[in-house]
């Protein structure tokens, strides 16, 4: 069985004292874009700065293409390693125009093989229109394009992004993020990027890996992050949503102020046994002919849909994501159902 391009083994990295990452397990196979998401502080550069070669590990290893490139004795330093970097704040060489910045890494290769490459990059880049400009004459995306073309150039092996997109502006940085995966996939790299932002690590990774205090809490694709999130850091660091108490009544069965769920209940929960039950903005919908009522507390204008905050019966509160034509206002009463297709649950006495 193949062991994939990029394979991290319980990876212990410590500053002295400070542990800063440990028991760091990933897996990432040719071509696959892998993320690692988290907290400021959770360690993501610093897991992303091992895997470069910029900083030792203390124990476990490191494998890239089969070899093993840092473990507690073992060191390949980061130019032997056929990485590429993107940073968030470009490192673009201002002295240089665009095609000496892209064809920069590309010494080895003859003036027509590097004129060749860099041609291409540009055009898959969509900077071909400034190849002569300098950096200071593009905008952040553009300059950011340009790093992206200069790191792909050499064909590394491992592609790196660290928070590419935080000096661009929220709806630059969605629509370049798009753009980056289509160009990373279209040059078959493998690559990991490192951000605190969902939006970003969706919009490009195939699988991320969650992560808190030094450690991966749940490696998996966004879709189940978000609807099968494996304990309650994930539940509350991904998306949006409240947890309601809830009875299980059953093996496939708890119950709620707003109904009866149906689903898989957390295991080692017997009938009877207390729960906390995640309600996703997604799991309410808004239903005129619903007898079950709720406020409205405070309301988001989203565009196409609002996002409501509504007190229960009971005192307890939920969000509803209702489309925005469905115009509440604060202090009034809506009709709501809910609907959720699963349960996701942890035992209240679960930290
Ligand atoms: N060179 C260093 N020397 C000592 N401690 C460091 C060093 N670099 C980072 N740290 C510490 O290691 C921890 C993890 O830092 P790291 O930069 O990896 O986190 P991060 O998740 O990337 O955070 P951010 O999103 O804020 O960049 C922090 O507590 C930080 O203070």
């Amino acid at each position: 069985m193949s062991t994939g391009l990029l394979q991290l083994n319980h990876v212990l990295q410590a500053y002295g004292e400070q542990v800063v990452i440990r028991n760091l397990s990933l897996q990432l196979q040719k071509g696959q874009i892998g993320c690692l998401l988290g907290p400021s502080g959770c360690g993501k550069t610093t897991a992303l700065r091992c895997i470069a070669g910029f900083e030792r590990v203390a124990a476990g290893e490191i494998v890239l293409n089969g070899a093993c490139v840092s473990s507690a004795d073992s060191f390949v330093p980061p130019e032997q390693r056929r990485i590429g970097m993107v940073f968030q704040d470009y490192a673009l060489f201002p002295h240089l125009d665009v095609t000496a910045n892209v064809g920069f890494g590309l010494h080895r290769l003859t003036r027509v093989e590097r004129e060749r490459r860099v041609e291409e990059l540009l055009h898959v880049v969509h900077l071909a229109s400034v190849a002569k400009k300098y950096p200071h004459e593009l905008s952040g995306g553009q300059q950011q394009r340009v790093a992206l073309a200069r790191a792909l150039a050499p064909r590394p092996d491992l592609l790196l992004l660290d928070e590419p997109f935080s000096n661009l502006d929220v709806s630059l940085r969605e629509r370049l993020s798009m753009e980056v995966r289509e160009i990373i996939k279209q040059q078959g790299t493998t690559a990991i990027l490192v951000t605190h932002d969902q939006a970003e690590a969706f919009a490009i990774a195939d699988e991320i890996g969650v992560m808190n205090h030094g450690e991966i809490q749940q490696w998996d694709t966004a879709f189940n992050l978000y609807h099968r999130p494996a304990n309650r850091f994930v539940a509350n660091f991904i998306g949006q949503g409240v947890f309601l108490p809830g009875k299980v009544i059953n093996a496939q069965q708890v119950e709620i102020e707003l109904g009866v769920l149906q689903g898989v209940i957390p295991e080692h929960c017997d009938a009877g046994c207390s729960v906390d039950v995640l309600l996703r903005p997604d799991d309410i919908v808004h239903d005129d002919s619903s007898t079950m009522q709720a406020a409205v507390v405070h309301k988001a204008f989203r565009g196409a849909e609002i996002l409501y905050t509504l007190r229960l019966a009971g005192g307890a509160k939920v969000l509803a994501l209702v489309p925005s034509h469905h115009d509440h206002a604060i202090g009034g009463k809506i009709g709501i159902r809910l609907e959720a297709d699963h349960i996701v649950a942890f035992q209240q006495s679960e930290g």
